[in-house]
């Protein structure tokens, strides 16, 4: 599959297999295995979403080769001290069943219960990355969630630099200012929730036109904008089928005046981000 290369030097997988809400036994084991079968190599799970042993079981029984496999957890909120932090990652090889991830992220930058102290809780937490870094348990690290002021708060404090800013992006949800100053920092994005804008639009005619003059549903032109904006798209599905679906998205690319349209597209959704 096509990559990127990350400013410490690593490949990542331009396309992502998100593992949030499988928490299905089944169901996680299923996708993760169906994704790989599909040709996805980027997995990107959580220490929040009580699945890192399904998503390591399903990569195991995929057959593919672990070196393949580009795999992405993330701390959870309730691991921020330095200590937790660094306990937290030995927790999710083990249950992850690896001896390396690929990227470990600060899932979060601020702490329900804790809004107070972010600021040297993203400190300390970097640091317990860092240790990891250097102890070669993580091959990158980065963050999510990350706003301006986030990131002007932890970037002069680190030595090794996140390579990464995991944040909700799509038509509707920019974040133009987010996106510039990680990108100004070196940071790929990578977009969750890719899919947000999907039952919305299945109802907009003119959006149904512009899937139809690509010959393509409009989840494959959700995905394609992600990538053609040069964002690292996460995306979900427990279906084999639809998971085969969103893998088929590298024989087309958008023109620059549908990637405007999809811009400027007015979402009604939440806003959760
Ligand atoms: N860092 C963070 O804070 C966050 C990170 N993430 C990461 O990003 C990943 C992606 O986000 P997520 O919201 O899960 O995913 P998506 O944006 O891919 O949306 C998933 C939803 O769309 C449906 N779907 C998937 N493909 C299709 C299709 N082709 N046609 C119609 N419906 C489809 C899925 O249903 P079905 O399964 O039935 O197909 C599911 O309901 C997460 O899984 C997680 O790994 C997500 C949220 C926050
Ligand atoms: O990755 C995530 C999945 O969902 C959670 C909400 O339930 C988010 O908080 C989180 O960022």
């Amino acid at each position: 599959m096509n990559s990127i290369q990350l400013i410490d030097g690593k490949e990542i997988p331009v396309l992502g297999y998100g593992t949030w809400r499988n928490t299905d036994p089944k169901e996680c084991v299923d996708g993760v295995v169906a994704a790989l079968a599909a040709g996805y190599r980027h997995i990107d799970t959580a220490q929040m979403y009580g699945n890192e042993a399904l998503v390591g079981e399903g990569m195991r029984l995929s057959g593919v080769p672990r070196e393949e496999i580009f795999l992405t957890s993330k701390i959870n909120n309730n691991n921020h001290a330095y200590e937790d932090a660094l306990q937290s990652i030995d927790a999710s090889l083990e249950a992850l069943g690896t001896d390396y991830l690929d990227l470990m992220l600060i899932h979060w930058p601020v702490v329900q219960g804790h809004e107070e102290d972010w600021r040297e809780s993203n400190i300390q937490t970097w640091r317990a990355l860092e240790t990891a870094y250097k102890a070669g348990k993580v091959r990158s690290i980065g963050l999510s969630n990350f706003k301006v002021e986030h990131l002007e708060n932890l970037l002069p404090h680190c030595e090794i630099k996140p390579v990464v800013n995991q944040i909700r992006l799509h038509p509707g949800v920019l974040q133009t200012e987010t996106v510039a100053m990680s990108r100004e920092a070196g940071m790929a994005l990578e977009a969750w929730s890719p899919l947000s804008p999907l039952p919305q639009m299945l109802e907009d005619s003119s959006l149904v036109a512009l899937a139809d003059k690509y010959s393509k549903t409009i989840a494959q032109v959700l995905l394609r904008y992600s990538i053609d904006k040069g964002y690292i798209p996460l995306t979900k599905s427990v279906s084999a089928a639809r998971i085969q679906e969103n893998f088929e998205i590298f024989d087309f690319k958008l023109s620059e005046e549908d990637l405007t349209v999809l811009d400027n597209w007015q979402w009604q959704g939440d806003v959760f981000f």
